[in-house]
Formats: structure tokens, sequence, C-alpha cells
């Protein structure tokens, strides 16, 4: 589904990310994990189109058709399925959950904006579908209860549902997350564990997860990259990467 072909992105004499390569398949959950300062989030901001890898290509398999991504704009990435969410969480805080989600359906409305401003049926009848949806993942995250609430009313790992639920709602194919336990008590891990593993299936969703949390990583991804100074040093299955003598110098012996 992801091809990443030795991608390089230098900051001017800082060379974040250095020949990075991975390979993801389809329906995989995929695990990139690394010091702090590695290049992780670097790597998804090649992926999603914030930055313009200086060298090397990701590609991207839809339906069967490979589409190089590389440096394309982050508008049209998001369009072919490809959703992320973020290390701060970015939520638009003074709206309610329910429009939060409503606005990640607007990338996939057909009817342009003059027949939103107009109105027009197809637009009307595009937006009540929309509303379900919206209501069907709220109800699947759990927060349907909460859909008039301001966003930034809600708890911290509701937060992160919220997002999540954002990022559902463009209908991805591979969903992107950035550190998505960060700041959560171990209930909430728990609970975000058992969602990701959940939503993976019920939208067959390909998931690209960088965490922290060892117990995150070990516990769903499936197969997992580390990165240490831009540069991978490991991609191993859980006990492959916990036994490794190398990923345990750079990073789980500093735990
Ligand atoms: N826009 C930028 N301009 C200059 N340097 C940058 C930029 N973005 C990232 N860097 C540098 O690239 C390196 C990798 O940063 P990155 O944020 O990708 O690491 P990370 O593995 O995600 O770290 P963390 O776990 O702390 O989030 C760091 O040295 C960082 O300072």
């Amino acid at each position: 589904m992801l091809k990443i072909d030795n991608i390089t992105m230098k900051f001017g004499g800082v060379v974040a990310v250095n020949q990075f390569n991975a390979s993801i398949s389809k329906g995989e959950i995929v695990g990139l994990i690394g010091p702090n300062g590695a290049g992780k989030t670097t790597i998804f901001n090649m992926i999603t189109g914030v930055y313009k890898p200086t060298l090397g290509s990701i590609i991207y398999e839809v339906n069967e058709n490979e589409e190089d991504i590389t440096g394309l704009r982050p508008d049209k990435i998001a369009k072919l399925g490809i959703c992320r969410t973020f290390q701060n969480i970015r939520l638009f805080k003074e709206l309610t959950v329910m429009d939060n989600v409503f606005i990640g359906n607007h990338l996939r409305l057909d009817s342009g904006v003059f027949s939103a401003v107009l109105r027009l049926p197809k637009y009307r009848s595009e937006e009540r579908e929309q509303f379900e949806k919206s209501r069907y993942l709220l109800e699947k995250v759990g927060l349907y209860e909460e859909r008039d609430e301001k966003a930034f009313s809600l708890p911290y790992g509701k937060q992160r549902r919220l997002e999540i639920a954002r990022a559902l709602a463009t209908d991805p194919k591979l969903l992107l997350l950035d550190e998505p336990a960060a700041g959560m008590n171990p209930q909430e891990t728990q609970d975000l564990m058992e969602f990701i593993v959940d939503i993976k299936k019920e939208f067959k969703l390909t998931i690209f997860l960088i965490e922290h949390h060892m117990e995150v990583v070990m516990g769903i991804c499936e197969r997992i990259y580390v990165l240490d100074h831009g540069i991978l040093i490991k991609e191993g299955n859980p006990l492959e990467i916990q036994n490794d003598q190398k990923v345990i110098e750079a990073y789980l012996g500093v735990e």
C-alpha cells in the first residue's frame, strides 16, 4: 500500500531523515519508534506532503494503481485517502464535538462550494448523509452523548478519540497516528489500544503509528521500524525489536 524508497530530508545542515526505506501492506498496523528528535514526525510530514523529501520517493497504491505522491500537496494526498492525527491535538476547540467530525466529512462532499452556498438539493442530500455518518462515527468512538459539548471541554483521552473520529470522517485508507497515547493514563491507553484494533477492522484501515508508549507499540503493531538520528536501525516484529541489541542501546535501554 505504501512504499517509501530512500527518503532523505535535510533542513539546512541537519539531516533529519537519512535514506529511510519502508513498506507497508494493506491491513497492517505498523509502528515507528525512536528517541526524541530521531526523525519520526518528519517522516509523517513527508508522507502527508507537509515536506517534500530532499531525495527519494513515496509510492502509494490505491485500488491497484500506483501513484507517486512524493511532494504532492497535503490536500491532494488527503483526497487519495491518507489522513493523520497530530502529536499535539489539533481540534477546532471552540466548535462542538459533532461539528468537528462534520468538518472532516467535507473533504468528501462532491457538490462544490457553489451548491453549498445555494443549498442546492444535491448539497442538502449529501449533507444529510454526512450528518448520519458523523453520528455513526461519534457513536463508534463513544462520543455521541457529548455531541453538543465544545471540543475543549472534553477530557484528554476523549479529545484524542475525537481527533481520530474526525480523521475517519475523511474515509482514509491509510491512517497515520502521531503519538495517539501521549498524555494518556494507563486505563485510557488500554482503551485506546482496543479502539485502534477495532477501527482498523471496521473501517478496513492500514495504520502507521508513532508512539513512545512501548506497551502500545508492542501490543498492537505487527511490525515496527526503529529510527535513530534519522537512520533506520532495525525493522521487525515486536519480539525481534525487543531483543535487538542496537535497539536496546539506542532506545529501549534509556527508558
Ligand atoms: N522544520 C524544521 N526545520 C529544521 N529542523 C527540523 C524541522 N523539523 C524537524 N527538524 C529537526 O529534525 C530532527 C527530527 O525531528 P522530528 O520532529 O522528526 O523528530 P521526532 O522523532 O518526531 O521527535 P519527537 O519524538 O521528539 O517528536 C530534529 O533534529 C529536529 O530538530
